[in-house]
């Protein structure tokens, strides 16, 4: 498999000011390395605020000022500076934003997905485009607030796929539709994979998830805790028990929830995040706890082995 996208040691940190003057670093992201390979869909999984969204917004250039970035992202093998994926955003790096508020609401759809290009090659491949998703030609002259839930999914991810971009990174693409009108969303990228461009799908749902995805990537208080197979879930091949429990937690598997929360990024101590909550926690789990290779996928767990299958 190519490497479309590669993230290694990515942190992210906010600047901000006390009440007098003084300024505090509050990181948001540590240590965080995933890659999504050419015709792959790679779902990360959190819950909210794990930092999901501040990480498309960071491969795509487009965190707030007052944010600060470290770490290598590459792009098709090569670094991806801030230049270059100013260059290639919108056309070969796309985002499907978390909020269908990114339409614009005083523009029909038509020349909303065309971006003002006019041409009749524009106008023939956003029909086609359109139709692709099951939106007929008279969508381009309706304006976004005549749009149901799904059409506007839908229109967004035209806007996204005008251009045949090679890397999608899909924020949460899916809240408010009813699990038919989600399936076919997911559907749709699951085929954009599969015609070779790489897929990052953003979510809280690893049900929905495990639907499309090849390898899923699961984020807890700002930091990975596993990547793993899709298939590693069902067969019972987990290696950490953060993501054990949120399998457990699926309506199939028991609705088993795990009690307390995740810390916020202010409260971070240091060592593993998981342990006060961690049914197997030992004394060494208050170090630092490194991401490493584990049975064909990662974990940030020193016990990988307690805990049983799932
Ligand atoms: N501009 C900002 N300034 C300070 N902190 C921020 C800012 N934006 C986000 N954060 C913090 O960063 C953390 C991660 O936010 P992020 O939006 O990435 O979460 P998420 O996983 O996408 O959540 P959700 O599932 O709710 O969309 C949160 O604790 C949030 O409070
Ligand atoms: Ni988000």
């Amino acid at each position: 498999m190519e490497p479309i996208l590669e993230v290694k040691g990515l942190s992210i940190a906010f600047q901000q000011y006390d009440a007098g003057t003084r300024q505090r670093r509050l990181p948001v992201i540590r240590d965080l390395s995933l890659t999504v390979g050419a015709g792959q869909v790679v779902a990360v999984v959190g819950s909210s605020g794990s930092g999901k969204s501040l990480l498309a917004h960071g491969i795509l250039g487009i965190l707030p000022y007052n944010a600060a970035m470290e770490g290598e992202i590459r792009y098709d093998g090569e670094l991806l500076t801030p230049e270059r994926v100013e260059a290639l955003r919108g056309r070969e790096i796309v985002l499907v934003p978390q909020g269908v508020t990114y339409l614009d609401p005083l523009m029909k759809v038509g020349p909303q997905i065309r971006r003002g290009k006019r041409s009749p090659e524009a106008r023939a491949k956003s029909r086609s485009v359109l139709e692709r998703y099951g939106l007929g030609a008279e969508t381009e002259e309706l304006y976004p607030f005549e749009l149901s839930g799904g059409m506007a999914r839908r229109v967004l991810i035209s806007t996204a796929v005008m251009e045949t971009p090679r890397l999608v990174i899909a924020d949460e693409p899916t809240p408010g539709l009813d699990a038919r009108a989600a399936g076919r969303i997911l559907g749709h990228f699951r085929e954009i994979a599969d015609a070779g461009a790489g897929m990052l799908l953003i979510t809280h749902d690893l049900e929905l998830a495990l639907t499309i995805a090849d390898r899923v990537v699961v984020f807890y208080a700002g930091e990975t805790v596993e990547e793993a197979d899709a298939a590693d879930f069902a067969a019972g091949r987990l290696r950490h028990p953060y993501t054990r429990a949120l399998w457990r937690a699926l309506p199939q598997n028991g609705f088993m929830p795990i009690p307390g929360a995740q810390p916020y990024p202010g409260e971070i101590a240091g060592g593993c995040l998981f342990a006060p909550r961690c049914p197997h926690c030992h004394p060494a789990c208050r170090a630092a706890v490194p991401y490493r290779e584990a049975d064909g996928g990662r974990v940030r767990c020193l016990y990988p082995e307690e805990g049983g299958t799932p």
